[in-house]
């Protein structure tokens, strides 16, 4: 794609958001559904619950996998039908810690193999079973994947039967160089993953994007088009980029695509290599921050209603009012 003269050309297969650009509603959801007589809009409220784990992570993964366990244990107990949690969150952020951390990741399906507690994936299994066990949705941060000799940075989504239902791996990889900031090549370990991620799961449609994922628009885009209600990012912003950048490209993403976003975070663990940021936040499809913690760990609650999303759509119909002659967008987020 390329921006000439204030026009946006693309090249290959066009794929248009000038029309037809309706929210699907996701298949088999079971958001529980109660429509209000206050409310004026045709959108009945669609409120789903859910609980962002802002976790501390160290050099110990089976104290990770641990504390991890109980954060979603508790947010179950609390009433949460869907858990997020942060990005890397068996490991230490660092190209020395991937390789040693990397766990197999089966493919997704109804009927995906859940690992065994004793297997070589601990991480996966974990949350299989703890996601069956409380019967929640889980959108498990990442983890390093290790497949076919390469290492991927994979969130895995689990249904609240415990079924794997879909594999995110980060799509852009995070190679930064600010000088005396900040330099980071996770292409020194990592390989990119080739394809975006639609999930449908019991709470609704979910796009996944990992961490610096975040900082291209097109995605996000596709995503809306597809028929997305919430994006989720596990992220680890830094404290160089965090403060300037965190919260404007979640507002950013969400006013574009009229949709709710949501990131986790790694809490900010004082002498670590990596400084998250932390401030898990949820924003809603009007821009608003809804939720958000400082750098601590932490859970963050939050109820969203998802009929929001069509909601603001009606009222601001940008899906409708795109220039198909003068820009599109190539690409495709597959449907589940
Ligand atoms: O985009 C940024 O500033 C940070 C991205 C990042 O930390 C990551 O992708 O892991």
């Amino acid at each position: 794609m390329l921006l000439r003269r204030g026009l946006l050309v693309t090249r290959g297969p066009l794929l248009s958001l000038a029309s037809n650009w309706t929210p699907q509603r996701p298949r088999a959801a079971r958001t529980s559904v109660s429509s209000s007589m206050a409310d004026p809009s045709p959108a009945a409220s669609k409120k789903v619950k859910m609980a962002i784990c802002q976790l501390l992570v160290t050099a110990d993964k089976e104290e990770n996998i641990k504390c991890a366990r109980k954060a979603i244990e508790d947010a179950a107990k609390q009433g949460s039908s869907i858990v997020v949690l942060p990005e890397m969150w068996n490991c230490p952020y660092s190209n020395d810690s991937f390789p040693t951390y990397a766990e197999e990741v089966p493919s997704p399906g109804p009927d995906s193999p859940v690992a065994p507690a004793t297997s070589t994936s601990p991480s996966v299994s974990m949350m299989a079973d703890v996601s069956r066990q409380c019967g929640v949705t889980l959108v498990g941060g990442s983890i390093p994947e290790c497949s076919n000799g390469k290492l991927y940075n994979t969130c895995c989504v689990f249904g609240s039967r415990g079924s794997l239902l879909g594999k995110h791996r980060k799509t852009h990889l995070f190679d930064i160089d600010i000088p005396g900031k900040i330099r980071f090549m996770e292409s020194d370990t990592l390989t990119a993953g080739d394809k975006l991620t639609v999930v449908d799961t019991d709470v609704g449609r979910l796009g996944i994007g990992i961490c610096y994922d975040i900082r291209f628009p097109e995605m996000a885009l596709l995503y809306a088009k597809a028929g997305v209600q919430i994006i989720v990012y596990p992220g680890a912003f830094n404290t160089t980029t965090g403060p300037a950048h965190w919260e404007v490209v979640q507002r950013a993403r969400a006013v574009d695509c009229q949709l709710f976003v949501v990131t986790c975070s790694p809490a900010r663990q004082e002498g670590a290599g990596y400084q998250a940021w932390g401030h898990s936040t949820a924003v809603g499809p009007f821009g608003e921050v809804l939720a958000t913690c400082g750098h601590e760990q932490a859970t963050v609650f939050v109820e969203l209603d998802l009929a929001q999303v069509e909601r603001r759509r009606e009222n601001m119909p940008f899906m409708r009012q795109r220039r198909a002659d003068l820009y599109s967008l190539t690409g495709e987020a597959a449907k589940p």
